[in-house]
């Protein structure tokens, strides 16, 4: 067998998200968030389905944090709930909800474990969606008003910091498809949305560096990698479409300070104008420190004029395997994307800030829960990204999505990510096959092939 050695400072982590595991949402001052919101509304998520009890990890964080101790996480990634700390999303600041965030940021040091937040995942104060929401350019302030507040309180003590998770899904499913919060259906917005939530990572990391504080900040992008389906210049082109629209759209302006003008064009044409001031994309290209990358599947897409705006149709190559979600397993598309990035944008480093998959985890005859399928998806990720390192890629971590079973948007609790299982009904938590088999992998620092 052979030995796939990580470098010996790399991080390995595994990563979460306020809204999907929390619950108490609406205690000790909490505020109402868009996804509070979105999930009372009837019909949007999967069996009526909410965030409100979720895994309940609000009042058990403390047993959350020594299971993440027992498997040896270097790093834990998680967010912090906008509304929590501040319930109307600006002004007067929940005291509560910010000491359970310090808390929880006392109980990780402790054990040894560093803090990794994400300041946005998703769950935006429901007062300022009143205001607009991020279709109003004025939540990027209320974002840095934010923003500092959580510096000012964890600066000292987090090393690492995520302005905004998948600013694509935020947008597109959020305000295009209506799909996610605040179920939206309109593209001009999607648009207007994906500009202000990038000029509000900008000023944030214009704000942290003001601050002077020792972490190191970036942001998490979900990016697939495209690829035609056949090898005529049709599908070739519908291709590089389908890449601007997710993956281009949003690593341009951050490392070129630029929109990509093609597809610019085309929705100017054809869905209008967002509105882009003097110096936005100056403040959008901010340097990072590290960009963090969202990998879950590849898409293979070919030319069909009557499909969408673009005429480009995603297709299901057969003979693939897929998980849960109905995303295939395509291993080899992490090792091609790292490589792209680091040829057309060259991060100063790279994490990996999710990956992971679902599939139906139960509990056997024997108490446990015998992952292997996810065990082979995790594997065999690491195999690839252990190949991008080796030709030279900066990867400087890893993080599972997710530590636990959760709450997955749209789909509810039907969907199960989690290295540890969670039962709903009584909230226990049984670590997976695939937890004990990571708490070796992080113990040997080695994969073997
Ligand atoms: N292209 N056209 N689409 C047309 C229809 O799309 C509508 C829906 O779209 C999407 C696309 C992607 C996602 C998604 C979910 N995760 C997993 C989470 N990552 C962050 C963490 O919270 C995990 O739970 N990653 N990505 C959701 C919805």
């Amino acid at each position: 067998m052979h030995r796939r050695y990580f470098p010996e400072d790399f991080i390995w982590g595994a990563a979460t998200a306020s809204y999907q595991i929390e619950g108490a949402y609406n205690e000790d001052g909490k505020g109402e968030s868009i996804w509070d919101r979105f999930s009372h509304t009837p019909g949007k998520i999967l069996n009526g389905d909410t965030g409100d009890v979720a895994c309940d990890h609000y009042h058990r964080f403390r047993e959350d944090v020594k299971l993440m101790k027992e498997l040896g996480l270097d790093s834990y990634r998680f967010s912090i709930s906008w509304p929590r700390v501040l319930p109307e999303g600006k002004g007067q600041v929940n005291e509560k909800g910010l000491d359970f965030y310090k808390q929880l940021v006392d109980q990780l040091l402790k054990a040894g474990i560093d803090p990794a937040i994400t300041l946005y995942h998703w769950d935006l104060p429901q007062a300022l969606q009143e205001k607009g929401g991020w279709a109003n350019r004025d939540t990027a302030k209320y974002f840095v008003e934010y923003a500092n507040l959580i510096f000012k309180e964890l600066g000292d003590v987090v090393p690492l910091w995520i302005t905004h998770n998948e600013p694509w899904v935020v947008s597109f499913p959020g305000h295009a498809f209506g799909e996610h919060a605040p179920g939206i259906k309109n593209y001009q917005t999607a648009l207007q949305v994906a500009h202000n939530l990038l000029l509000s990572h900008g000023m944030a990391v214009q704000s942290f560096r003001q601050l002077g504080l020792p972490g190191k900040i970036g942001i998490t992008l979900n990016l697939t990698p495209v690829y035609p389906f056949s090898d005529n210049e049709a599908d070739q082109k519908a291709c590089d479409l389908q890449d601007a629209f997710i993956n281009r759209w949003f690593l341009d302006p951050i490392f070129e300070g630029s929109y990509p003008e093609e597809l610019h064009q085309i929705y100017r044409k054809k869905v209008g104008e967002f509105i882009i001031k003097n110096d936005d994309l100056e403040i959008i290209n901010q340097k990072i420190d590290f960009l963090g990358i969202n990998y879950y599947l590849r898409l293979v897409v070919k030319h069909n004029p009557d499909y969408n705006i673009f005429g480009v149709e995603t297709v299901k190559p057969e003979g693939r395997e897929y998980t849960e979600m109905g995303w295939e397993v395509y291993p080899e598309g992490l090792y091609d994307l790292l490589i792209r990035l680091h040829k057309d944008y060259a991060p100063e480093a790279l994490y990996i800030t999710e990956n992971g998959a679902a599939y139906q985890d139960q509990i056997d005859a024997d108490g446990r829960v015998h992952d292997q399928k996810r065990i082979a998806y995790l594997k065999a990720h690491l195999k690839n990204a252990h190949r991008a390192i080796e030709a030279g890629v900066p990867v400087k971590g890893y993080y599972i999505w997710s530590l636990m079973d959760n709450f997955e948007w749209a789909f509810g609790y039907s969907k199960r990510f989690g290295l540890i299982y969670i039962n709903y009904d009584n909230q226990q938590r049984i670590l997976k096959d695939s937890a004990y088999w990571y708490r070796t992998i992080i113990a040997k620092n080695y994969i073997e092939d």
